[in-house]
């Protein structure tokens, strides 16, 4: 087994862009962008735009499996540094991204460098899209989902969003997620098991799924718990590359309202954004020995891949007049995100295995080519009556009043002669009732008083 070169220096890279396909890797600090509260001033949707930015392109390499290794399988690909991944083969084809990761390399070193500004960005107004792509059994699950010992982007995500929300004192949070999966091109929602063959929809904000349920969520548990059910209904399969293969591409979305906090939020603009989460399908290998279901599977999301390939060569060449969105759903449901307004991560993995160096060549060229999408981090601000976060604003203001008319019928009432201690006590008891059911109506009202109380 040929050993994989590491660590070469930055300047070795350099020095070998003789390569045709070489370009220099764009550093950290242009979007590694912390999230500090004042960003909510930045402008809004309609305001003078921000300046373009690139999607973030990541490889991250996985080890050789056991299985790998006891085939005897050699290293086809490997990471040269902190940017370059290079061809054992050939010294001469390498390609930059703005990182990438060695095999040894957490997912909480990946969520800091591809996604925590994506992240930090939707909870500022910013929509976010991170995806993982790469051949099966590459490690996109691994990547986005992971497993107790090493959480995904997708837990992390969550984890972070919560985490912002505790530190920004000045402003009210409204949450809520939706999780579907994208199976032999038809549409299901993994919330909700009778959601079946779900139609995309447009209107002026961009594509939408018509009656997908949307589920307001109060804690990090409570949308890993939403998640874990959800994951009962996604089609999974076995494969003879991956024993637990995903079939279908999944999209979970994590929709951000905020507001500033004060008494009376009348007249306040609201952002709103969308962070989507998503786990592709992996492309098929030509050499699957698949069959009837699987087959068919894979030739779904074989096609879908090569449409979004499409999509991102034609988003990239600059001289299209016509992008093919529409040949696929996937490409339909990520229209807004690639064409130009929101930041975008590409997490691509690949396995540095040789027996897979001819589709791990086609992925880096997939990261290659994506990185030259130029989008926009636009803040979205929404009016009023559409929000979510304002409609529950207004009843919290209702019900603190109908409290205090309450309190004031108990307190202030003139004692008549058979008001017994039993009936304040039933009274009281009458107000906790009243109370708690619309707690449990809006689970917003527990969360304003959680953070804000
Ligand atoms: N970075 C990594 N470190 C250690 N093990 C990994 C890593 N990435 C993937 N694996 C392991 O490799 C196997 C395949 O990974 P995973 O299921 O995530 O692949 P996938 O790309 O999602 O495949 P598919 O497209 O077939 O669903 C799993 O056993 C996983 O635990």
């Amino acid at each position: 087994m040929a050993s994989p070169r590491r660590n070469a220096s930055h300047g070795e890279a350099a020095r070998s862009d003789s390569s045709p396909t070489y370009t220099p890797a764009t550093p950290r600090s242009r979007f590694a962008a912390e999230f500090s509260p004042e960003a909510f001033d930045e402008p809004g949707a309609g305001e003078a735009p921000s300046a373009k930015e690139s999607v973030t392109a990541t490889v991250r390499f996985r080890p050789l499996s056991s299985r790998e290794i006891r085939q005897g399988e050699e290293i086809a690909w490997y990471a040269d540094g902190e940017t370059i991944v290079r061809s054992e083969h050939n010294p001469n084809i390498a390609y930059a991204y703005d990182r990438v990761f060695g095999p040894t390399t957490t997912t909480q070193q990946v969520y800091d460098v591809a996604a925590q500004h994506v992240v930090g960005g939707a909870m500022q107004g910013i929509n976010g899209t991170i995806f993982a792509y790469g051949v099966t059994s590459s490690g996109k699950t691994h990547t986005m989902h992971g497993d107790q010992r090493s959480p995904g982007i997708i837990p992390l995500a969550v984890k972070d969003a919560f985490g912002i929300i505790q530190e920004t004192l000045n402003r009210e949070f409204l949450l809520r997620v939706s999780y579907l999966e994208i199976y032999n091109e038809v549409v299901n929602d993994l919330l909700n098991p009778a959601g079946k063959n779900l139609r995309i929809r447009e209107d002026l904000q961009g594509t939408f799924v018509e009656g997908i349920k949307e589920e307001v969520v109060l804690s990090p548990t409570h949308v890993l718990s939403l998640i874990a059910a959800g994951e009962e209904h996604r089609h999974i399969g076995s494969t003879n590359f991956n024993l637990l293969s995903s079939r279908s591409h999944t999209i979970f979305t994590l929709t951000v309202e905020s507001s500033p906090f004060c008494e009376s939020n009348e007249g306040e603009t609201v952002t709103f954004s969308q962070l989507n989460l998503i786990d592709l399908a992996g492309s098929e290998s030509s050499r699957a020995e698949t069959t009837g279901a699987r087959r068919k599977e894979g030739s779904y999301i074989n096609k879908s891949l090569l449409t979004l390939g499409t999509v991102i060569s034609k988003l990239t060449d600059g001289k299209a007049t016509h992008v093919p969105f529409r040949n696929s759903k996937l490409t339909r449901l990520l229209q807004s995100s690639l064409s130009g307004q929101g930041r975008v991560s590409l997490i691509c993995t690949v396995t540095p295995a040789s027996s897979n160096s001819e589709e791990t060549h086609n992925t880096l060229k997939f990261a290659h080519r994506s990185k030259h999408i130029e989008i926009q981090a636009l803040q979205n601000k929404i009016i009023d009556e559409k929000s979510l976060i304002k409609k529950y604003q207004s009843e919290i203001r209702q019900l603190r009043e109908e409290l205090e008319q309450l309190k004031r019928g108990i307190f202030t009432a003139t004692p008549l002669k058979d008001v017994t201690e039993d009936n304040i006590i039933l009274w009281k008891q009458k107000v906790i009732l009243f109370l708690l059911s619309h707690l449990m109506l809006y689970g917003f009202v527990v969360f304003h008083f959680i953070y804000h109380a």
